[in-house]
């Protein structure tokens, strides 16, 4: 494998009695889509959360681009969270307060790019998810597939090395679907970056190049992935 731009190793955590993740270890690589699979309560969401660096693993460690996260304080993860990662994830990482095209330039206005191209940027990325002509409404005045799609738009639109995606076609009909899983593969084409899914969904997984099965827990399988193909 190249240098990966994500690992996580050994990783393990529990929420007071419950052991939600034990000695995890995984390694992406630029350009790659890692499928996460496993029975609902198994972990999945767990390990996508430690390797964002959302929380903090009781053992084990998460480098992001050659630098370790799990070690840092909140605000020095958050830096590299804005940077180095963009997220869809099923709750909260949009406001609704702002318009779907405000939400989609933050990463880049957080980040310094000015007004004007960030405006272009958030725009050619809404218009690639198919929600261009959503862009002046109000977040909380749109469905929650056309936010699901803004949300990808705004993981996507810094070009990050790391996409990190929970669901992320939970809400969507098998045509919108698509379009948010071309939009990754893409992504990993033309930027390298590295995507990381959790899907429950058999097709999903199918845009995937490997998938991690996980277990009670536990990683139970790495393998390249087998399934029909597309
Ligand atoms: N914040 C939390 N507090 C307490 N327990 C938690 C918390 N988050 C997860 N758990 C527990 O940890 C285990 C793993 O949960 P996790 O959400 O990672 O599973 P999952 O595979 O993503 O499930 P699903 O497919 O249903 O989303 C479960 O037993 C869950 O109840």
């Amino acid at each position: 494998m190249t240098t990966p731009v994500l690992t996580g190793t050994h990783l393990a955590k529990a929420f007071g009695a419950t052991t939600a993740l034990v000695d995890a270890s995984v390694a992406v690589a630029p350009g790659e889509i890692v499928a996460i699979m496993g029975p609902s309560g198994s972990g999945k969401s767990t390990l996508l959360h430690l390797l964002a660096g959302l929380l903090r693993p009781d053992a084990g460690t998460v480098e992001i681009a050659g630098v370790r996260i799990d070690t840092m304080s909140e605000r020095q993860r958050s830096d590299v969270r804005l940077r180095q990662l963009g997220f869809v994830f099923q709750h909260g990482e949009l406001v609704p307060e702002l318009t779907v095209v405000e939400n989609v330039e933050l990463p880049l206005r957080l980040t310094g790019v000015s007004a004007r191209p960030a405006r272009v940027r958030a725009l050619e990325a809404l218009d690639r998810l198919g929600v261009a002509g959503e862009a002046d409404r109000r977040l909380s005045e749109v469905s929650g597939g056309q936010a699901q799609r803004a949300a990808v738009a705004r993981a996507l639109v810094h070009a990050p090395p790391v996409v990190l995606a929970d669901e992320p076609t939970g809400a969507l009909d098998t045509l919108t679907g698509e379009l948010v899983l071309e939009a990754f593969v893409d992504a990993a084409r033309d930027q390298g970056t590295a995507v990381v899914l959790v899907t429950h969904d058999l097709r999903v997984a199918s845009y995937a190049s490997r998938d991690v099965l996980v277990r009670d827990g536990r990683i139970v399988d790495q393998a390249a992935h087998v399934g029909e193909p597309r």
